[in-house]
Parts: structure tokens; sequence; C-alpha cells
């Protein structure tokens, strides 16, 4: 079953053509890396599937969209304001109720980020900050993910435990990724994206050298 799907679609800035016409399928329970250049069109792509879908969708951004003046713990309940309504939100943004941190501690432990919990976001480090929109996003919940990449900020075993976390909650995802390891470890798909154009589209243990190296 198609969970994503874009027939003949194309993106534009200004006039200027940067992506298509493409179409993509991805089907209910796929996890599909998005791969290629600085510039390929990744991001555009993202932006097209999340703007024709929209239901379900949890989101990371490539720029993180925190809110830096606030808490941690505030940022990561933001994947859940659409759950609750503006006079629960106000409430628990001026006095945090216990269940929300619960809830949110829990995420957060899953990153090994527990101490940051009351920390100004604005104050962390770029990897720590990247691990907070992580876990928004975690928090978030619903079944498909759309992740402009996740773990650049982040070294070795720290993406990895990310990686874990997100392909384990979301059992369909797309993440744009500059990791080809990383990629291929943790996608069943890669899609890769040159001059707004799929120039290879295969299954991550088919994948051969030479079709990564023409992508880049
Ligand atoms: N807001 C914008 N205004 C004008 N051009 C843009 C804008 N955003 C992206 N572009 C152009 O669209 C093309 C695709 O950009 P996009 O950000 O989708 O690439 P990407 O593959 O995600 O790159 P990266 O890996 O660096 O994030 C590029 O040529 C870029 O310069």
């Amino acid at each position: 079953m198609s969970a994503l799907a874009l027939t003949g679609a194309r993106a534009d800035y200004g006039g200027q053509p940067v992506l298509g016409p493409l179409d993509l399928d991805i089907n209910a329970g796929e996890r599909v890396a998005l791969v290629g250049r600085s510039g390929a069109g990744k991001s555009t792509l993202l932006a097209l599937l999340h703007d024709r879908t929209r239901r379900d969708i949890a989101l990371m951004p490539q720029d993180l969209g925190l809110v830096e003046t606030l808490s941690v713990f505030h940022n990561v309940f933001m994947g859940q304001l659409s759950h609750h309504s503006a006079a629960y939100n106000l409430a628990n943004l001026i006095r945090p109720f216990r269940r929300e941190v619960k809830g949110v501690t829990a995420v957060l432990e899953r990153l090994d980020m527990t101490e940051t919990l009351w920390a100004r976001t604005g104050e962390l480090s770029g990897g720590q900050r990247q691990r907070v929109a992580v876990a928004r996003t975690l928090f978030q919940g619903g079944h498909v993910l759309l992740a402009d990449e996740p773990v650049s900020a982040l070294d070795g075993p720290r993406a990895e435990r990310v990686m874990e976390a997100l392909t384990e909650q979301y059992e369909t995802a797309v993440i744009a990724m500059h990791d080809l390891q990383l990629a291929r470890r943790y996608a069943d798909r890669l899609v890769g994206i040159r001059h707004g154009l799929i120039a290879m589209d295969v299954a991550a243990d088919a994948v051969e050298t030479e079709a990564l190296d023409a992508l880049y």
C-alpha cells in the first residue's frame, strides 16, 4: 500500500526549476534514504512530499525549527501541541504538568539527553540541539516520518542511536542524508537525486558503488 506518492511533481524557486518532473511512490513500511549532492533537491523533494500529504506526518526540518529561548522540555513538548487545547498548552508552558514531564523525559532518555531537560535550548551545542529536534519528532508520534539530515551534527555512536530510534518508531520514513554507510544500514531503499531528478532508485542491499559515485 502506498503511503506517499508524487506524480509528475515539479518545484521551482522564483520561476527557476529545481526539481522534477518526477514520480515517486513510497510504500507503507518502507524506509527510504534520499541521497545526493548538496543542492541536488533532497529538501525540496521532502517539502513536496509534506505539502502533498500532510496527514499523520512527523517532519524534522534541516533548520530544526527550535525555539532557542525555551527549555528543552518545552521544545520537545511542541511535538504534541496539536494534540491538546490552547488552554492546556498555555498552562503546561507556564507550569509543566507532571505527566508531560514524564513523557518528555522518557523520550530524552532514549537519546541520552535527560540532563538537558530544563536547559535553555539556545545554550546547547549543535549536536545537542539536533537531538532536541529528534526528541520533538519522536514525541510527536504518528506513522510516517520525513527527516532532513537528522544526524548531520552527530558523531558515530550518537548518529547510530538516533537512526535506531527514528527507524524503530516510524515504520515508514523518508530521510535525506549524506552518510552513505548509515543510509545503507538503516534504509531499505536508496533514492538518489541528481540535478532535481531521480537518478537512482535501488534496494539498499543491492546498491553498487559505481551508482553512488555517479551521484556525487
Ligand atoms: N529558498 C530558496 N530560494 C531559491 N533557491 C533555492 C531555495 N531553496 C533551495 N533552492 C535551490 O534549489 C535547489 C535544491 O535545493 P535543496 O535544498 O532542495 O537541495 P538539497 O539536496 O536538500 O541540498 P543540501 O544537501 O545542501 O541540503 C538548489 O539549487 C538550491 O540552491
